[in-house]
């Protein structure tokens, strides 16, 4: 059984007790999500991340949801990417297609990747442009608050660090408010070439969900959510604050396990 609760302007928490608990949370939130967006606008446009959250997602590979998810209708982007061959194996391209794309029935001209051929900045300026074409024919939703794309549903990971997508802490990447797509050369995390999302495209979307794990991540959890005060450090995953859209965490307990225990309810 999850615990769960609303931290004010933090968004929902969900608690896990297990992996496996969480993964079916997950799924199901994703399946449902996916339903309601096919319903409301015929499409179902999703931003990955990399790292643990793809694994994270296997369930969705599975019965009933292999069966019961409009696969037709998904439209996958990248959160961020590392800006690497899609063969390579640092490439959220292909870590999503060996663990997810490739076992459910998505159609391969719905998979927006970036172009592996380019540099990093090319790579961010063509991935943009390819995004304003899909918000032209509406398979991305435009933003009420801003000219931003509205993304169905934006996952993300966190880094021990604070971070999210390809933002990291104190990076120029997390001031740029023009740009959709950023690149960043430099990465703290190898590799250091990557795209990324600017935050005014996060935090445009419909739905953005965190899903972390493993305590090495408690710290980063507690700077995101918990009320530090003023002088606390302003890590990427705070900054993470949909305007219209809603925001979900699904963690499980050793990753929630310095978070203030107010927070929480059965
Ligand atoms: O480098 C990255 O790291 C984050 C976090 O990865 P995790 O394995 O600690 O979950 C990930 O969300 C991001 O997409 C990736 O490029």
């Amino acid at each position: 059984m999850a615990l769960s609760g609303d931290q004010k302007d933090r968004g929902e928490l969900r608690i896990h007790e297990s992996l496996d608990e969480l993964q079916t949370d997950l799924a199901d939130y994703i399946a449902e999500i996916s339903e309601t967006s096919v319903k409301e606008r015929g499409v179902f446009a999703i931003a990955l991340s990399g790292g643990s959250l793809i694994g994270l997602m296997g369930k969705l590979c599975e019965a009933p949801y292999n069966k019961t998810v409009d696969w037709s209708k998904w439209y996958i982007f990248w959160a961020d990417e590392r800006v690497v061959a899609k063969n390579h194996a640092d490439s959220n391209y292909k870590l999503a297609k060996d663990g997810l794309l490739s076992k459910v029935p998505i159609v391969p001209s719905h998979v927006h990747s970036i172009n592996d051929t380019m540099s990093a900045e090319e790579a961010a300026d063509d991935y943009e442009f390819v995004i304003r074409q899909l918000v032209k024919t509406r398979v991305v939703n435009v933003s009420e608050i801003s000219d931003c794309p509205k993304f169905d549903l934006i996952l993300l990971g966190l880094g021990p660090d604070g971070h999210v997508a390809s933002m990291f802490p104190n990076h120029p990447a997390l001031n740029e408010r023009e740009e959709w797509v950023t690149f960043i050369t430099d990465s703290p995390k190898p590799p250091p070439e990557r795209i990324t999302f600017t935050l005014p495209v996060i935090n445009s979307a419909s739905n953005v969900a965190v899903v972390v794990t493993g305590d090495s991540k408690a710290e980063a959890v507690r700077l995101a959510i918990d009320d530090i005060g003023p002088e606390g450090p302003l890590i990427p995953a705070r900054m993470v604050q949909p305007g219209k859209g809603k925001l979900l965490w699904f963690l499980d307990k050793p990753a929630a396990s310095k978070l203030e225990a107010s927070n929480l309810s059965k």
